[in-house]
C-alpha cells in the first residue's frame, strides 16, 4: 500500500445547500453538470463555477425543489460526486431547531460535535470486503470551521463557535420529551442531515464543515410555539441574505488560503484506517472505492 500526499491539490470548494439553499449567485463560468458514481446518483446535478478565480461545487442537498427526504437523500453519492470534482473542502449549511435559550432564530452556529441518532442511513463507503474505521473524535474540520467563524465576524453576522449538533432521523419532528432528552444531554441544536455526510466526507478525505442557521426552538420552549415547516421557511427567508453573502465570502477566502490545507489531518483520515488484509480484499469493490480512497489503495 502507498500513502500519498494531498500536497500539490488545487483547493475547490464545495458547498452543500440545505433547506431553503438550492442555488447560489455570484459564480462565473457556471454549468450545472450530471455526475453518476460507484453509489448511484446525487441528490441533484452540480454547479460548477469559479468565484473570484476560485473553483466551486454547489450541490442541493435535497435536489432543486426539495425531492429528496434527510433519509432519502444519497449522502454516498453526494459525497463521492464531490470527491470526483476534485473538492478539498466542503462547507453544508443547514438549517437547525435550537436546543438552548441563547440560541435564538437567525442565529448561525458553526458547530463543533455530532450526536448521531440516525438509524435508517449506510454511514461508510467501506463494507464485507474492504473494512476501514476512521477517526470521528472531531467531526468537523477545526480550520475550516475557525475560517468559516472568522468570515461570519467579518460580515457581522451573529454567529456563534462550538456546538453539539444533534442528527435525528425525522421526516416527523421530535416528541417534547425527546426533545428535552438531547437538551438533557448538553445537544445545541438539532437537524436531520449532518450525518452521515460528516463521516462520509472523513472517509474521502474532504475537511468539512458546517453553518448551522438556527431557524426555531423546536418543541422545548414555552413560549414558542412547536417547530413546523412554515416557521423554518420564514425564517430561512429572512436570513437568505446572510447565508448567500456568507457563501461568496468564505469560498474565495477558502480558495486563497496561504498555506491551502493539503496537511490537515482530515486529508490523512485513510492512514492507518484501512484494516482488511490486502489479500482478503474484494477486487469489485476495492475498484469502486477508487473513487474516493484512490490515495491508499
Ligand atoms: C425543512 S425543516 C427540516 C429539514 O431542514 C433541515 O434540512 P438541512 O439540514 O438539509 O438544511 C433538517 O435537517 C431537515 O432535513
Ligand atoms: N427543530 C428541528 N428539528 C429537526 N430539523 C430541523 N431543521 C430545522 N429545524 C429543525
Amino acid at each position: 500500500m502507498s500513502i500519498n500526499s494531498h500536497t500539490h491539490d488545487k483547493p475547490v470548494i464545495g458547498v452543500i445547500g440545505g433547506s431553503g439553499l438550492y442555488n447560489i449567485s455570484g459564480l462565473s463560468d457556471q454549468q450545472w453538470v450530471e455526475v453518476d458514481t460507484p453509489w448511484g446518483k446525487p441528490s441533484d446535478q452540480l454547479l460548477k463555477g469559479t468565484l473570484d478565480g476560485v473553483s466551486c461545487v454547489f450541490l442541493p442537498r435535497h435536489g432543486r425543489g426539495h425531492v429528496y427526504s434527510p433519509t432519502d437523500v444519497n449522502y454516498r453519492a453526494n459525497i463521492a460526486a464531490m470527491k470526483k470534482l476534485g473538492v478539498t473542502d466542503l462547507v453544508s449549511v443547514s438549517a437547525v431547531g435550537s436546543l438552548k435559550e441563547e440560541l435564538s432564530p437567525g442565529t448561525f452556529v458553526v458547530v463543533d460535535q455530532l450526536i448521531d441518532r440516525s438509524r435508517l442511513r449506510t454511514k461508510s463507503f467501506f463494507e464485507k470486503g474492504l473494512v476501514a474505521h476512521v477517526s470521528l473524535a472531531d467531526p468537523f474540520c477545526p480550520k475550516l470551521c475557525q475560517m468559516l467563524y472568522e468570515q461570519a465576524k467579518q460580515l457581522e453576522i451573529k454567529v456563534v463557535k462550538g456546538g453539539t449538533y444533534l442528527v435525528m432521523e425525522g421526516p416527523q419532528f421530535s416528541t417534547r420529551a425527546e426533545s428535552q432528552l438531547y437538551r438533557s444531554w448538553g445537544a445545541s441544536v438539532i437537524g436531520m442531515t449532518n450525518m452521515p455526510e460528516a463521516a462520509l466526507a472523513r472517509e474521502a478525505e474532504i475537511c468539512y464543515a458546517t453553518i448551522a442557521m438556527v431557524t426555531d426552538y423546536d418543541c422545548w420552549h414555552e413560549e414558542h410555539d412547536a417547530v413546523s415547516v412554515k416557521a423554518v421557511v420564514g425564517i430561512l427567508k429572512q436570513n437568505a441574505r446572510h447565508a448567500s453573502s456568507l457563501v461568496e465570502k468564505f469560498i474565495p477566502a477558502l480558495g486563497k488560503r496561504p498555506q491551502g490545507n493539503s496537511e490537515c489531518q482530515c486529508k490523512h483520515a485513510l492512514d492507518y484506517a484501512l484494516i482488511t488484509a490486502p489479500e482478503k480484499r474484494d477486487p469489485v469493490l476495492v475498484e469502486r472505492l477508487k473513487t474516493i480512497a484512490g490515495r491508499v489503495l
